[in-house]
């Protein structure tokens, strides 16, 4: 029997205004895990979306095990065995994890819901996948990691033959990833060709056998990805050689503060959290998924309530705790879930950018001066280099980096004084990174502050003028630059005392 499970020839998929895809090649063998790479909006999404019947090809070909195939919808997919994770969640948040995992095929006692079995079946496969979740606990309140997982455990329950993973560790910590990797080595030894699509290089390292690098819409070239440098990849991503992932910058000398916040308290969440913040510093909070880092920022941000403590920006204390008086105060927020708290999808380019900044282009109060804000929208779409073919097109419509581009160039255009960028370059492509890289060093060269919280460490190190660490919703130690590594931060993030 032949290894090859599937192939894709030839496909070619236009929106109007985009070639997303133009005769695309793709390939996958029996037991491979096959990275898919190119920058944001190459067009990866697209072809997968084609491979699962989410969206329906121009032209081409699939050829499913030795035979030409039509998916037309997700079901003719699923009836080949072949399963999606997406990038963004898919799960019904007012159901529970089991109800979740088993929607639409539901375990059945005669013509009744039989809901124990149905946890039953639900736990086993999240035991198999060494999570702690109940199957009994409501969407609504998981985590964004434990949510993630649950995707993970839905979509191997059907038992699938072929695996699309579009950036499933986008969300997980170290241990989670470690988790998910074992499980991936293991479908992988049972003969299950795995489709992997992440920006995160080095962790495909460890898990991919071979990468098809796609460019603009188009095929570039497929590798083994063991024999390929990390170089020899991004530089077949992006059409040239990238000499280095952190832009060089003078460190902070400022001690002129900013910001600084003391014994911020709040019952089982934060836990007398105290830290200044310099002017023209990025201080980068570190921590495992669950530290209180995305909390901190949001009690800073007067989005969620606080107990006690002080909040100052230079001379000016917080009353109020709201989000209103935090902005006012010249605070701006860059959520790590953007389609929930960020966008709106169904605005264009345009109106995303702009969105809480028009007041400052109303030529006479109250009426926009249009002029003005499209061209401002239009340099800063340019600067950040966003693929869409026009500022009109939908938000909802661009690929998932470039739509965490529109959030950024929001803060950017509000002019803030404090900029929290709360997982910044989630999603976002090598070279798109480093253009986020050198826009915040821009930002702190101009006297404005920055508090980074990023899951990636080599991120954190290489930008950071100094790391706070966080465990349990207290800050846990204090790197400088120079003391920085992944092993000092990992010491304070995993530290009991
Ligand atoms: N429904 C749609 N309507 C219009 N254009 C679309 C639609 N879906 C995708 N596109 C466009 O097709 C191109 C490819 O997008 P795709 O989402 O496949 O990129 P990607 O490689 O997955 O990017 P990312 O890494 O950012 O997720 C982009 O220019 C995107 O804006």
């Amino acid at each position: 029997m032949s290894d090859v499970l599937l192939e894709m020839k030839k496909i070619t998929k236009r929106f109007p205004g985009v070639l997303a895809l133009n005769r695309v090649d793709f390939d996958l063998y029996r037991g491979e895990v096959h990275a898919l790479l190119g920058e944001n909006g190459a067009g990866k999404s697209t072809l997968m979306k084609i491979l699962s019947g989410v969206c329906q090809k121009d032209e081409g070909e699939i050829i499913f095990k030795g035979s030409p195939v039509i998916i037309d919808g997700p079901l003719a997919a699923r009836n080949l065995g072949i399963s999606i994770i997406h990038q963004e969640f898919n799960l019904c948040s007012h159901l529970t994890v089991a109800q979740n995992i088993f929607i639409g095929r539901e375990h059945r006692k005669g013509w009744f819901l039989d809901e124990n079995r149905q946890n039953r079946a639900a736990a086993d496969l999240l035991e198999s996948l060494n999570l702690a979740i109940a199957p009994d606990r409501l969407v609504s309140t998981l985590t964004v990691a434990q949510q993630q997982m649950v995707e993970i455990a839905k979509a191997l329950s059907f038992n699938s033959g072929i695996l699309i993973m579009d950036e499933p560790t986008a969300a997980l910590t170290d241990s989670e990833i470690d988790c998910l990797f074992r499980v991936m080595n293991r479908l992988r030894d049972q003969g299950v060709g795995i489709i992997y699509i992440s920006h995160r290089l080095e962790e495909l390292a460890i898990i991919a056998d071979r990468a098809t690098v796609m460019r603009d819409g188009e095929y570039v070239n497929t590798v083994n990805y063991k024999a390929s440098t990390l170089d020899e990849l991004i530089c077949m991503m992006v059409g040239r050689e990238l000499d280095n992932l952190f832009p060089p910058r003078q460190p902070v000398t400022s001690d002129q503060v900013a910001l600084s916040v003391k014994n911020l308290c709040r019952e089982g969440v934060l836990d007398a959290v105290s830290f200044d913040l310099y002017r023209g510093e990025i201080l980068g909070f570190s921590g495992l998924m669950g530290a209180g880092r995305t909390e901190l920022a949001r009690a800073i941000f007067g989005a969620d309530p606080i107990d006690s403590g002080e909040i100052t920006l230079g001379r000016r204390q917080l009353m109020n705790h709201s989000v209103e008086e935090a902005i006012e105060a010249g605070v701006g927020y860059l959520t790590e879930d953007r389609k929930l708290e960020g966008l709106a999808l169904g605005l264009s380019v345009q109106a995303n950018t702009m969105l809480s900044n028009y007041p400052k282009y109303a030529s006479v109060p109250g009426v926009i001066n249009e002029k003005k804000v499209s061209s401002v929208a239009e340099k800063l779409s340019r600067r950040l280099r966003i693929k869409t073919p026009s500022l009109k097109q939908l938000a909802g419509n661009l690929s998932g980096g470039n739509q965490q581009k529109i959030i950024i160039a929001r803060w950017l255009c509000r002019e803030s004084d404090i900029f929290i960028f709360d997982e910044p370059t989630r999603g976002i492509d090598v070279s798109a990174r480093y253009e986020i890289y050198e826009l915040m060093n821009e930002l702190v060269q101009q006297g404005k502050s920055i508090i980074m919280i990023s899951s990636e460490l080599p991120e954190i190190i290489g930008l950071s003028d100094r790391i706070l660490v966080m465990r349990h919703g207290r800050i846990t130690g204090e790197l400088s630059r120079e003391q920085a590594s992944q092993k000092s931060i990992l010491k304070y993030a995993t530290f009991e005392g």
